[in-house]
């Protein structure tokens, strides 16, 4: 696709209809470990007047621990993963009800939606979450989401809610992402050295990505800095999504497309949901290895993949899991949605259509990785 302009991409958000809007913990609290109210209803107000002028708007909110420690007696942040789940358990209530009430001055509902990481891997989760989500939004209320702190434990958490705001963008297949942190923009490097400038407009992420100093987080709430930041301005740029990051006190202004911030161009075209959820989120179970040809015919982009051009299948999965497709000098070329069991699959290899149906049956005589459930890496 041709690159858009800054006013092309201002343009897209400013009409966005389904927005994901993703705010960082300082932006919401104090450093003693509480809320800060006057900042959290300052958000508020401006969701509130995107949502009562027909915008659906989907609020990625972090605060959770920080709202929670000061309450629980700890000076900072606590660094124990259990420590952090239970703040997470107080705070992400205490949050909840401060929403709650600021949204209910404009007459509008919130409804919390708290997500593990396997909810967004396993299909039939991502796909409870997608209805709800898209359920609450068609009932006009405001779906407010964070990570499930108090049950993740380090080896199983997102661990930041910037990429989950970007994969929840693919699955409310939403036309802009927002993030809203506490500097007002991308800086050349962290704004902290000498010398570092801000950049009002990045058309390619991956570029800006070799080219821009990030770094991690600036205060003592935050968790992932720029760095989970540019991530997700990279998901949703592959996805066919415009961003911006700015500071929370300019959302509204970033929302209606005003020239704040840093805007992020899309640098593909739109994908289907279940495509972009295929490339990002599903975590493939085991690897089918294809010969030269159907390396090939993969690579091409067109192709689905057949038992016949299947040399060796490698771990233990279901039909519908996601599994890499590798050549055989074992480079990943693509991650597609296989349509057998790992079990079912030797007896089938080699074999063309005719053959798996004379042999088989019926029922094999299809791709192991049907072109629609595939994505190349
Ligand atoms: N190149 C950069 N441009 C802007 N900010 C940067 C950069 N590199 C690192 N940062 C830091 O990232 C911080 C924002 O990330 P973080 O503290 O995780 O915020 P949040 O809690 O909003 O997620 C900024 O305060 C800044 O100190
Ligand atoms: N889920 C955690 C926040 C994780 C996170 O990404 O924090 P931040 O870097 O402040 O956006 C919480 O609610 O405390």
């Amino acid at each position: 696709m041709n690159t858009p302009s800054q006013t092309q991409v201002r343009r897209a958000i400013a009409e966005a209809q389904t927005i994901v809007v993703k705010v960082g913990s300082s932006s919401l609290t104090k450093p003693s470990g509480h809320l800060d109210p006057e900042r959290l209803n300052a958000l508020v107000a401006a969701i509130a007047r995107v949502r009562l002028m027909g915008g659906r708007v989907v609020l990625v909110s972090s605060g959770a621990i920080a709202a929670g420690f000061g309450s629980l007696g700890f000076d900072a942040r606590p660094t124990d993963v259990a420590d952090q789940q239970a703040c997470a358990a107080v705070g992400q209530g205490l949050l909840m009800a401060q929403y709650e009430n600021a949204f209910a001055h404009y007459g509008l509902r919130v409804g919390q939606i708290l997500i593990t990481v396997s909810d967004t891997i396993a299909p039939q989760q991502y796909r409870n979450v997608r209805r709800t989500l898209e359920r609450l939004l068609d009932l006009g209320a405001v779906p407010i989401i964070n990570e499930n702190d108090s049950l993740a434990s380090n080896e199983i958490r997102f661990g930041d809610n910037d990429r989950l705001s970007a994969l929840i963008a693919n699955i409310v297949v939403a036309d802009a992402l927002v993030l809203l942190t506490d500097v007002d923009a991308l800086y050349t490097a962290p704004p902290s050295e000498p010398g570092s400038k801000r950049i009002s407009y990045v058309p390619n992420v991956e570029d800006a990505l070799a080219n821009v100093q990030v770094g991690g987080t600036g205060s003592n709430v935050g968790t992932g800095g720029m760095v989970t930041k540019m991530e997700a301005a990279r998901v949703a740029a592959v996805s066919g999504i415009p961003a911006v990051l700015t500071c929370a006190s300019n959302a509204g202004p970033a929302m209606m497309g005003d020239p704040v911030g840093t805007a992020f161009a899309p640098i593909n075209d739109r994908g289907s949901s279940r495509r972009l959820w295929i490339g990002f989120a599903a975590h493939p179970q085991g690897t089918l290895v294809a010969d030269a040809g159907a390396s090939n015919a993969v690579r091409g982009g067109a192709a689905s993949l057949l038992a016949a051009g299947v040399l060796e299948v490698k771990g233990d999965f279901a039909a519908g899991d996601a599994v890499w497709i590798d050549n055989e000098a074992g480079e990943h070329l693509a991650k597609g949605l296989v349509g057998f069991d790992s079990e079912e699959i030797p007896q089938m290899l080699g074999r063309n259509t005719a053959q798996l149906k004379r042999f088989l049956g019926e029922e094999y005589a299809h791709p192991l990785v049907h072109r629609d459930n595939l994505v190349l890496v």
